[in-house]
């Protein structure tokens, strides 16, 4: 199957007291199109995975092979979303999604893709609108349309909604899963949040201590509602490759 192979990644930091492995020889397949949550608690080196995904760090040891396609573009083949928005308050929101797209096209190529990226994330009617005049969620789309506006085929989500409360959180994962299904890309998504990967993620991966502890294939149609039949075993079942049983003794 076609998609982004993953082979001993290994990603090691000199601290004083000696070597820390932040991913520990992690293999793994990323499928062409899938739709990956990687799930684990702070430190489990989630951000560390997405930042050699993204080429902003280069591996210790062990390699990522990307399919021919996505090599040859470099680069601009693979988006990256952070947490926080990260507007520049003095830019509308449609000035914050051409922004890096001036000077790489012309002004009329700018202008088609940034008119499409606003149309497909529903943010036409607030184009003209300044960072400090919309909503936290609304501040997350506009975060989304400027990775989108490249038109990558990779999107690279680091805990997007975790500044968000429930309801928007809620909201912008659906709208997540139909961008999904309607673009095609590949989405690898990380959180610490067990019902978010449960909820979007065709495969979850389970990370801990640099090192994959389980896999789950969700063949499930999305939205996921916490109350669908496997919701509480699948969630036992991550909780215990992270913390082990014995700390789930009040979670019976
Ligand atoms: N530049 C660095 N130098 C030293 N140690 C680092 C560096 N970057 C990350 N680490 C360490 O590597 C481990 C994994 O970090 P990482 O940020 O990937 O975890 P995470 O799962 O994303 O956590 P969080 O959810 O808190 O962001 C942590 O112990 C972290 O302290």
């Amino acid at each position: 199957m076609e998609g982004i192979r993953l082979q001993g990644l290994t990603k090691s930091y000199a601290l004083p007291g000696g070597t820390l492995r932040a991913l520990d020889g992690l293999s793994l397949c990323l499928p062409s199109g899938s739709f990956t949550v990687v799930l684990g608690r702070s430190g489990s080196g989630k951000t560390t995975l997405l930042r050699l995904l993204a080429g902003l760090e280069a591996p210790t040891e062990g390699r990522i092979l990307f399919p021919p396609a996505l090599a040859s573009r470099g680069r601009s083949a693979v988006g990256l979303v952070f947490q926080e928005p990260r507007l520049m308050p003095w830019l509308t929101v449609e000035e914050n999604v051409a922004f890096a797209l001036k000077g790489r096209l012309d002004g009329e190529a700018v202008a088609e893709r940034t008119d499409s990226t606003l149309a497909l994330l529903g943010l036409e009617a607030f184009r003209s609108a300044y960072p400090d005049q919309i909503s936290g969620g609304m501040a997350q789309r506009v975060a989304l349309g400027r990775t989108l506006v490249f038109d990558p085929e990779v999107i690279l989500m680091d805990e997007p909604f975790g500044a968000l409360d429930y309801f928007t959180r809620r909201r912008l994962q659906g709208e997540i899963a139909e961008l999904h299904r309607r673009t095609a890309k590949t989405f690898i998504l990380v959180t610490h949040d067990v019902e978010e990967a449960l909820a979007l993620g065709d495969t979850v991966v389970v990370l801990e201590a640099g090192r994959v502890v389980d896999r789950l294939d969700i063949l499930l149609p999305r939205p996921r509602e916490t109350g669908w039949p496997q919701f509480l075993p699948l969630r036992r079942r991550v909780l215990e490759a992270i913390v082990g049983g014995d700390d789930l003794a009040g979670d019976r």
